[in-house]
């Protein structure tokens, strides 16, 4: 027998266990009950694929069995089991993504909230510790030559040893702590808190859950039943077998599909974003049954990666049992059947916008970021995805809009939707480039979101209006009156334009008078189709190198220092000229955030400047 220590992260949860911070402490049952249907699924599935496994499958089934007199409760499956390393990894540590982040969650949380933190990362197994003093583990997996026994108190250790007479599947044992009403613990060795449990929790687990010979759920897949007699219950608990995440789901979509191809679908969108959203590995969340049989978790031949949020089912009639990726990949059917999956949840996001607002602005603030990956991927979509986007923009401080409630809201003679991206909304807020749209009255989107800067650039209009970025090419804002003044302006200014151009010629590729400046002296902009120095961050931080790309240096001619410089200029001043120049072209980028090259070298420029007005 061998003693081995928790990983600290396992330890950390498995305290929180003990010392219960979750008042319903029932749902460990379904904890327990959820991973045995699991284990029933993949030992089905094994079979179908490893015809040598020498496995008994005809009568998969959970048993719970409880002994008032020893205090115990145990949950047995005649499933998967798990081998040694098995055990030793999936219950001595926690691998999944995201355990870091929750934990730090958790600290920050007051304890009365963290139960929903729980839910969102499923503790699973370890809930046992809520009721139970010691646990106990024996599970055998079908190729291992012997079973192994587990077992703990939830303290810092846990002993495993190998057992020769280990039966197929999994048990495990509760030695349940004593029933205490007053800690609301109630006596999980009676039969009837059993049943009222796994009726409650797991009454459409699949497989048949025994206690004292007698079947205990009905066992009825839930997209099958029809819709009218499924409560919000059952829906919220069949959500949380399938996604893990405790909190009942904002939204229940379900779909049907008769003819040569039949399907049902039972599809959910959640009130809080998956832990692990946006993180490498993240997991799309749709299985796939064929006729009631569990085939595959996480298939992503029915969902498109930006929308991974959603959680659900699929059950295709007309598919084989041992239908492989590869299949589904390259099956007519499936992709006919996605496309529609696509196109009902983008139309219940949408319904969800004009009938719930609040709801739907819960699921764009949790999602709205995978949802617009789909404007790069989903071209088919592209529409539908913008109508149902929400943005920040000039508009209110505090409240989003939709394009539509723009485009409702866009001034006479207004034709482009103008935007500006940029790391915070201070930061857009205080940009030179807003300032003309600002006494236009012209509304501006507020672009904050890293994946905007990549959409924006793809999609050309929406509603027939295009999009213009304000701090890119020429912005056109003036009248004709205001155009011919800017013309004269432009010639007057024309040689100490081209000079300039000349003299910063290392760092912009021109410099010229600026329409949409009204306090700033100048700012700089991209050209139309250049990418934006946002974006070229985020490639350097992919590690990916660019050619230096150069921008455009507006001035603006009303501007004092401007004035000042124009009148040097005239009067044949070069050398300090170009000095301010520089200076300048440093005022610009910072205006808008930027940061210079050589900041030391602006320090000295800026210095001997303040020093000659003493
Ligand atoms: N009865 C069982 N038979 C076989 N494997 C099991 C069984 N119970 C647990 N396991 C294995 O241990 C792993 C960890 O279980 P645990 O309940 O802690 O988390 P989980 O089920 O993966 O996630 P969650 O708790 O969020 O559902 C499972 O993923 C599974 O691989």
């Amino acid at each position: 027998m061998e003693t081995l220590e928790f990983q600290s992260e396992a330890r950390q949860l498995l305290q929180l266990m003990i010392h219960s911070i979750y008042s319903n402490k029932d749902t460990f049952l379904r904890e327990l009950v959820s991973n045995a249907s699991d284990a029933l699924d993949k030992l089905r599935l094994e079979s179908f694929r490893d015809k040598d496994m020498k496995v008994d499958v005809d009568d998969l089934h959970i048993v719970i069995e409880t002994d008032p007199a020893e205090r115990t409760l145990t949950v047995r499956d005649n499933g998967i089991g798990m081998t040694r390393e098995d055990v030793v990894r999936l219950i001595g540590t926690i691998a999944k993504s995201g355990t870091a982040e929750f934990l730090r969650q958790l600290k920050e949380q007051q304890s009365s909230t963290s139960s929903d933190l729980i839910g969102q990362f499923g503790i699973g197994f370890y809930s046992s510790f809520m009721v139970a003093d010691k646990v106990t583990l024996v599970t055998k997996y079908p190729h291992a030559e012997k079973g192994v026994r587990w077992e703990s108190t939830g303290e810092s250790t846990y002993t495993i040893e190998d057992v020769d007479d280990a039966p197929q599947g999994t048990s495990v044992t509760l030695h349940l702590k004593p029933a205490d009403d007053e800690d609301r613990l109630p006596d999980y060795t009676e039969p009837a808190k059993i049943r009222e449990i796994v009726k409650r929790y797991s009454d459409f687990i699949t497989w048949p859950v025994r206690l004292g010979g007698e079947e205990i759920n009905s066992r009825k897949a839930l997209w099958a039943r029809p819709a009218s007699e499924v409560t919000e219950e059952e829906y919220a608990e069949f959500y949380r077998h399938i996604s893990h995440d405790w909190n009942a789901p904002l939204e229940t979509i379900r779909m049907q599909a008769e003819g040569t191809f039949e399907y049902q679908a039972l599809l959910f969108l959640p009130s809080q974003a998956p832990l692990d959203l946006f993180m490498r590995d993240s997991k799309r969340g749709v299985q796939l049954y064929v006729k009631r049989v569990f085939i595959m978790d996480d298939c992503a031949e029915l969902m498109p990666e930006y929308l991974r949020f959603v959680k659900g089912v699929v059950d295709a009639a007309d598919l084989s049992l041992n239908v492989s990726r590869e299949i589904l990949q390259q099956d007519r059917h499936i992709q006919l059947m996605r496309r529609r999956l696509v196109k009902k949840v983008l139309s219940s996001i949408k319904s969800l916008m004009s009938s719930r607002t609040e709801d739907y602005l819960k699921l764009w603030r949790e999602v709205g970021a995978a949802l617009k990956e789909g404007l790069l991927s989903d071209f088919d979509n592209r529409d539908a995805i913008l109508e149902i986007c929400s943005f920040a923009s000039t508009h209110s401080e505090s409240e989003l809009t939709s394009l539509a409630d723009y485009v409702s809201r866009m001034k006479e003679g207004q034709e482009h939707i103008y935007y500006m991206t940029g790391d915070s909304r201070t930061a857009v807020e205080n940009s030179p480039h807003m300032e003309a749209l600002r006494a236009k009255g012209y509304e501006v989107l507020i672009l904050t979101d890293p994946i905007d800067e990549m959409w924006v650039d793809s999609v050309p209009s929406f509603d027939g209006k295009p999009f213009q970025s304000v701090a890119k090419g020429q912005v056109d804002l003036e009248t004709e009156e205001e155009k011919s003044a800017n013309e004269a302006k432009a010639a007057e200014f024309a040689d100490l334009l081209s000079w300039m151009s000349t003299s910063l010629a290392e760092d912009v590729k021109e410099v010229r008078l600026s329409t949409r400046l009204t306090t700033s002296p100048a700012c700089v902009v991209g050209d139309a189709h250049d990418i934006t120095p946002t974006l070229e961050k985020m490639y350097k931080a992919m590690g990916q190198e660019l050619p230096k790309i150069k921008r455009i240096l507006e001035l603006n001619p009303s501007h004092p220092l401007v004035e000042g410089l124009h009148k040097a200029f005239a009067a044949g001043e070069r050398e300090s000229l170009a000095d301010t120049a520089e200076l300048v072209y440093g005022l610009a980028l910072l205006a808008e955030g930027g940061e210079l090259a050589d900041p030391s070298r602006f320090v000295k420029l800026v210095a001997d400047r303040v020093q000659r007005t003493f």
